[in-house]
């Protein structure tokens, strides 16, 4: 029997060893009746961590946390130059030859890294930061993305600050903190930007590319219904997220309003995870429901050139599994199609979750009402922040365009901002 495989069986005789017994290298500890198994610590001037090979797996505990790591995953992730080119960030192991019940032959820790010798005699050193920072444990506990979710007051109290369009478009360091808004709020401001189409665009292009669609690339509508849309009337539009009829909806969405000779048209702005947490909160099963139950969103357009059909599937909120994070938000209400992929035993139960929700975005304390003015450009994450629109009358011109999210983020990581 493999070293390790043992553990599963003494279980129950393993005890936490004191740090006076602990041993500069690995010990291997014998029991009367020949089968063995491994319980070590690190040198004593790091005896914050412990660390013991289970049967499939091992245990670390480090800086806090105890952490589990599958032998399989330990070999996958050998960082040795054969295995690993750290210039490219890539893999060279060809995982399918891994023996997938693969134990360490050897293993031993020094103050900053651990040592594992496997059967076939490659040694690989993790060090032990990485290892903490790589766990599931560690995962878990932490956000991919760290935010600020708010309500009306949280955001006015934060009095967050608009991009100047001088200054964004020459010092990275505006555009670091406007990035920095964003990511933390879903929403951010430039402000000073000439009301034209062309200067939208080199705002925008500043951030990142545009994300061409069936709408155009830069699109700029007034309400003259030329769309198979409701978004190109003077009607009042309620909170939702745009494209949840796209398999990926758009990452970002761009409004600058260029004119506005008229009455109403305020734009509304929600925090979509907010209200998800204040269901999470109040109602974990119907959180859970609205983030497990696919539904279908649907975009169809006939007027005149433009022939469309748009599906898109997904829950209404998508959830990193290991940790609760909402990562995107599907709302829209007007584009929501049949619902054919729910039994209808949970139909009902969807319909109560999905209210909860609704009920939630619809408080008046978790809305922002801004007026556009020509000059203020806008940046919306429509994977997280709801807009809509107060009904208007007179001539109003809306131009903007969607981003691609990748390479959003790919800026901001760029600069040195977690995303
Ligand atoms: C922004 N722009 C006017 C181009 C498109 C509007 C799309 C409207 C659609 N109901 C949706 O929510 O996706
Ligand atoms: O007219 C507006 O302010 C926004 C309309 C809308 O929801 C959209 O264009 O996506
Ligand atoms: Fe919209």
């Amino acid at each position: 029997m493999p070293l390790a495989r043992a553990f599963f069986r003494l279980h129950g005789y393993l005890q936490p060893i004191s740090k006076t017994q602990a041993p500069l290298v690995s010990r291997l500890i014998r029991t009367q009746n020949e089968v063995k198994y491994w319980q070590y610590t690190a040198a004593p001037q790091s005896t914050s961590c412990h660390w013991q090979l289970q049967e499939e797996c091992l245990e670390l505990s480090y800086g806090g946390l105890v952490m589990h790591f599958d032998y399989v995953w330990l070999r996958d992730h050998c960082r040795s130059a054969s295995c690993y080119n750290s210039k490219t960030n890539q893999r060279n192991l060809d995982t399918s030859h891994v023996e997938l019940n693969i134990c360490p032959t050897n293993t031993r820790v020094d103050d900053e890294n651990l040592f594992i010798t496997w059967p076939d005699g490659h040694v690989t050193k993790y060090n032990l930061s990485w290892l903490a920072q790589n766990s599931y444990e560690g995962q878990k506990q932490s956000a991919m993305q760290p935010r600020i979710i708010w309500n009306s007051d949280i955001y006015a109290n934060a009095k967050v600050s608009s991009a100047n369009w001088d200054k964004f478009m020459t010092c990275d360091d505006e555009l670091k903190k406007f990035l920095r808004n964003f990511l933390l709020y879903g929403i951010a401001f430039v402000e000073g930007v000439p009301p034209t189409v062309e200067a939208t665009e080199t705002v925008t292009q500043r951030v990142s590319l545009i994300r061409e669609t069936m709408y155009g690339k830069m699109w700029n509508f007034t309400s003259d219904f030329s769309r198979g849309d409701t978004a190109y009337t003077k009607l009042a539009l309620d909170r939702h997220t745009d494209t949840s009829y796209f398999q990926e909806p758009c990452g970002i969405q761009v409004f600058h309003c260029l004119k506005h000779e008229g009455t109403g048209g305020r734009t509304l702005l929600v925090d979509g995870f907010y209200s998800a947490d204040q269901v999470l909160q109040k109602t974990p099963d119907n959180f859970e429901l609205l983030a497990r139950v696919p539904i279908k969103h649907e975009y169809i357009e006939n007027v005149s050139d433009h022939r469309n059909h748009m599906i898109g599937i997904g829950p209404v909120l998508n959830v990193y599994p290991w940790n609760n994070e909402v990562y995107m938000i599907r709302y829209n209400n007007y584009d929501r199609a049949v619902i054919n992929t729910i039994p209808h035993d949970v139909v009902k139960r969807w319909y109560v979750a999905h209210r909860e929700l609704t009920t939630e975005l619809r408080k008046p304390e978790n809305e922002l009402w801004v007026k556009l003015k020509p000059g203020k450009v806008l940046f919306i994450d429509n994977w997280r922040v709801m807009h809509g629109r107060e009904s208007f009358t007179g001539l109003r011109q809306l131009c903007g365009c969607y981003l691609t999210r990748d390479d959003v983020l790919n800026i901001a990581r760029s600069l040195g901002l977690q995303a």
